[in-house]
């Protein structure tokens, strides 16, 4: 057993424990947002978040990225409490996704992946500021390390172009790129599969389950594409009004009635993401 956990909720620090929510509580004035909220993710996994509109799968992502501050619980990263700002998230070890694509509009894929390696938009300025060989060094290994993420996500050939000039799928790639050149302990991906195909969806599926294991990073994932979340999660914890109502693998929560419970009463979700009245029998989804 490991030493107990300090006053304040965290615990000595321990890398093998990931992101852990314990009790988590959240209101927004007079709506109770998140209801007693605990969940981990834990290094070298992929858990989901799934549930209802409103169910606060993106008041979950916000704890974490900071944006919003619970009134109760605590959030640990590899066991030490987790206070998270927004502008301080690179240093924390955690990266995230944006909804949309969110990379920088003047700079090229490799300059947006070599930002998110510095946790600034000022890559190359560096060596033409100070115009030094240890400068021009840095940026060369800079750029070496962010053609080779983009290499890994098969983007290597758009390195130089600016982001407007390529299409969604592969800005959205090179957001996720940008988040991994981080080296983050936890990534956080929020609805990656927005406004992709369904083979653009697949591609991406396949790229996301092959991150954590090789980086040991702990991946949440936000999204409502449930074909996406039943083949890349290892895990999944279901909300509904706030709080958890069923948490296990893609089989379990599948068959969970609690799940279908939550989703009762409103469209069916079927395999891929998009509403519709489909009978679970004959998808094998989840339906509300
Ligand atoms: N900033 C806010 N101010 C007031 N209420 C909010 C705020 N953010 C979220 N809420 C409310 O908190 C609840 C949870 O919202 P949240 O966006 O986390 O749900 P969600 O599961 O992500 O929903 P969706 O699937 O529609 O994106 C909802 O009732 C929502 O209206």
């Amino acid at each position: 057993m490991g030493a107990p956990p300090h006053e304040d909720g965290s615990s000595p620090h321990d890398p093998a424990r990931g992101l852990e929510l314990a009790g988590v509580g959240v209101r927004f004035g007079g709506l109770t947002a998140l209801e007693d909220v605990s969940l981990r993710v834990p290094p070298g996994r992929i858990v989901g978040v799934i549930g209802p509109n409103g169910a606060g799968k993106t008041t979950v992502f916000n704890v974490v990225c900071g944006f919003v501050v619970p009134h109760a619980g605590t959030i640990t990263l590899d066991g030490r409490r987790l206070r998270p700002r927004p502008h301080r998230l690179t240093r924390l070890g955690i990266a995230r996704t944006l909804q949309g694509v969110g990379l920088f509009a003047g700079l090229t894929l490799a300059e947006n992946v070599m930002a998110g390696a510095t946790g600034s938009a000022r890559a190359g300025f560096l060596s033409s500021l100070l115009a030094t060989p240890w400068a021009a060094r840095e940026e060369r290994r800079l750029r070496t390390g962010a053609v080779e993420i983009l290499e890994r996500l098969g983007i290597g050939g758009h390195a130089d172009a600016l982001p407007a000039t390529l299409p969604y799928a592969i800005q959205k790639k090179a957001g996720l790129a940008r988040a991994l050149a981080a080296r983050p302990r936890l990534l956080l991906l929020d609805e990656p599969a927005g406004g992709l195909g369904a083979e653009e969806i697949d591609e991406l599926a396949a790229l996301i389950r092959g991150l954590p294991a090789a980086a040991g990073t702990a991946v949440l994932l936000v999204e409502h594409h449930m074909d996406l979340v039943m083949s890349v999660c290892d895990e999944i914890v279901v909300l509904d009004f706030g709080r958890v109502v069923a948490t296990g693998t893609p089989d379990q929560v599948r068959g969970d009635p609690a799940v279908a419970a939550a989703y009762l009463g409103t469209e069916a979700i079927t395999p891929d993401g998009t509403p519709g009245a489909v009978a679970p029998e004959e998808t094998g989804t989840v339906t509300r």
